[in-house]
């Protein structure tokens, strides 16, 4: 076969170079000439595109005879190779000149709230959503969960009712959404975290943690100058989430390291919300409770502390022996203020004083903190000696050891020689500068949950770090009357089997026959759940269960107790959870034990 003769394509001639004061003709390229593009474009573009000239070939070969088309394909390619980055250029100079925007990283409870507002109201609702990111069942529930949706899913949030393996929750691809509010447009983005050869390390441009790791994050961007559009925004999608999300509590646990999937110090997760009635305690303290913190975060209170220049926030210490509802109450109060739940441990011995404090800068302003069991954590009086907190005059308390040590279950041993403190990196004046320090976040409502009050330093519980003292006592005879109505009578009446009327009347045995102030909520509560809403199981087996759980030695208390401890491949497997990388690791039911 004879080769094929290419067109020629015309090079530019060689620049020549002048001697001093010689004239020379400079080349220019004819204004008329034969083709659309300057030949020397053409060889540029050739060479950038080697496809180019496979297709050149390729039409030189269908058309031998027309040189018109590919020039014309060259020119557009040419057109849109010079036009594009002045597009985008402009592009971006106008959008940094007429618009304002915000960046958050995704993980932070505000994004949460901007998500699932573009969610129900964009994704859910659009007509040409051609992609998102689609949960349905188990997954769909954890999906929705980790961005603060109902575990029933858009359905549901809408008010709705459907089985949950139905739902199917859609959340905004990482991309683009653009939407109006009203007449105003807004645009969002999902960015995802560069990892990698644009990672911020290499000088991408991503939003990174206080770590510098990579972080998702949300952009809003709307015209204007002002920011307040989107500050109004904001505040409507977190109104949105109080509006629809009634029934349930956000719970955010505090990791000991940063998680690598979200790059935050806090892991949530929402639960159904508890009530404040499902708490059996002391009517009066329930009350005072209850109005001491609606008050607080009232207007008029807010004005009070501005007014008056005292720092905003408040304090309550939670007492009693473990299982008397003290972090259950915390969880109803939250969901009852419409707020978040923060919890610490510190007695998992590895949270230091730098990451208490990165914890509580995390806070949003309005919010419930729970130090747990802050007696076991091993901060005691010697460590406030060693640490910069001045000396405290604090009575000796004959109750409390020196020392407050924990039992190998995480409870505190009254009757014997507390067990060796677990290593305790968090010092008592960490702690307080945590708490209210200067650098500390206000708005904040802080409980801090104990089983022996005596053991704590008094700089710890002094008024204005702790404002109330609330004593979770054992079950009194209302208190009894009340958990049997509620955990039997409830679903004996559902069922047709009782009248109201017989289930008060056996909650009135039932609340003879179990003595007042000497069981917790929780053995009671044990007790009931395991007759399965049978009010006659319940009277036929109390009083073998009074004389077996009363007459229970605190070693038999122990061992039984120790049965309730995860065993140990579990309590091994908790802190790999809070470190897996993926949702899909993290969702429930997914256990991975090697
Ligand atoms: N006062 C109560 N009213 C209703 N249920 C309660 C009450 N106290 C405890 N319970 C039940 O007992 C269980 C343990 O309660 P919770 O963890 O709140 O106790 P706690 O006092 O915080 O214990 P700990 O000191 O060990 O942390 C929960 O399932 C809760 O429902």
């Amino acid at each position: 076969m004879p080769p094929i003769a290419m067109p020629p394509i015309a090079m530019p001639p060689k620049p020549v170079k002048a001697a001093r004061g010689q004239q020379v003709e400079l080349y220019r390229e004819p204004l008329t000439t034969p083709g659309l593009v300057p030949s020397y474009m053409k060889r540029a573009i050739a060479d950038a595109i080697p496809m180019i000239e496979v297709v050149q070939r390729f039409l030189a070969r269908v058309q031998p005879g027309s040189g018109a088309t590919i020039e014309k394909f060259v020119a557009l390619v040419a057109l849109y190779k010079v036009v594009w980055p002045v597009w985008s250029y402009a592009k971006i100079i106008f959008l940094r000149s007429f618009t304002s925007r915000i960046s958050i990283s995704e993980h932070d409870p505000v994004a949460q709230e901007i998500i699932q507002w573009v969610s129900a109201e964009v994704v859910n609702k659009g007509l040409l959503s051609t992609s998102a990111t689609v949960m349905t069942g188990d997954m769909g529930r954890f999906g929705a969960e980790a961005y603060g949706l109902h575990p029933g899913g858009m359905s549901q949030l809408r008010g709705q009712s459907k089985r949950q393996s139905d739902e199917v929750n859609c959340i905004p691809p990482v991309g683009k959404k653009f939407f109006w509010v009203g007449f105003r447009p807004f645009l969002f983005s999902r960015t995802g975290a560069v990892i990698g050869p644009k990672s911020p390390q290499a000088g991408g441009r991503s939003m990174v943690d206080y770590q510098g790791t990579p972080q998702n994050a949300i952009v809003l961007l709307t015209p204007g100058w002002s920011l307040h559009p989107l500050m109004d925004f904001v505040k409507y999608c977190h109104e949105y989430r109080l509006i629809n999300m009634t029934g349930t509590t956000n719970i955010y646990f505090s990791s000991s390291r940063v998680d690598p999937y979200s790059g935050h110090l806090w892991s949530t997760v929402v639960k159904a919300r508890r009530k404040l009635d499902t708490i059996d305690m002391d009517a009066a303290s329930k009350a005072e409770l209850v109005s001491d913190a609606e008050y607080y975060y009232s207007e008029e209170s807010k004005k009070f502390f501005a007014d008056c220049g005292i720092p905003y926030r408040r304090g309550y210490l939670f007492y009693g022996p473990p299982g008397t509802g003290k972090t259950s109450f915390s969880a109803a109060l939250a969901g009852h203020l419409s707020c978040d739940l923060y919890l610490i441990n510190l007695a998992t011995g590895d949270v230091t004083d730098g990451h208490l404090h990165r914890l509580f800068l995390a806070l949003p302003r309005k919010c419930i903190v729970v130090i747990e069991d802050i007696d076991s954590c091993g901060i005691g009086r010697e460590q406030a000696t060693a640490s910069n907190e001045p000396k405290q005059t604090r009575k000796p308390s004959a109750t409390a050891p020196a020392v407050l040590g924990v039992m190998p279950n995480g409870m505190y041993s009254p009757g014997q020689p507390p067990a060796a403190p677990k290593r305790n990196m968090v010092t008592l004046s960490g702690l307080l500068n945590a708490i209210d320090g200067n650098a500390s976040a206000e708005g904040r409502l802080l409980i801090m949950t104990s089983n022996n009050p005596d053991g704590l330093d008094e700089a710890l519980t002094r008024p204005g770090r702790i404002d109330l003292k609330i004593c979770f006592g054992k079950m009194m005879s209302k208190a009894i009357y009340d958990i049997f109505k509620r955990l039997i009578g409830r679903a004996a009446i559902a069922s047709k089997q009782y009248t109201e009327h017989q289930i008060e009347e056996f909650a009135s045995s039932f609340s003879e026959k179990v003595p007042a102030n000497t069981f917790t909520p929780a053995q009671v509560q044990s007790f009931l759940q395991n007759c399965r809403g049978d009010p006659i199981k319940a009277m036929e087996g109390v009083d073998a269960w009074v004389k077996k759980t009363r007459d229970q030695s605190p070693e038999d208390a122990m061992k039984e107790s120790k049965l309730l401890v995860p065993p140990p491949e579990v309590t091994e497997f908790l802190p790999r959870y809070h470190s897996m990388a993926t949702p899909l690791e993290r969702a429930p039911g997914f256990v991975m034990i090697e």
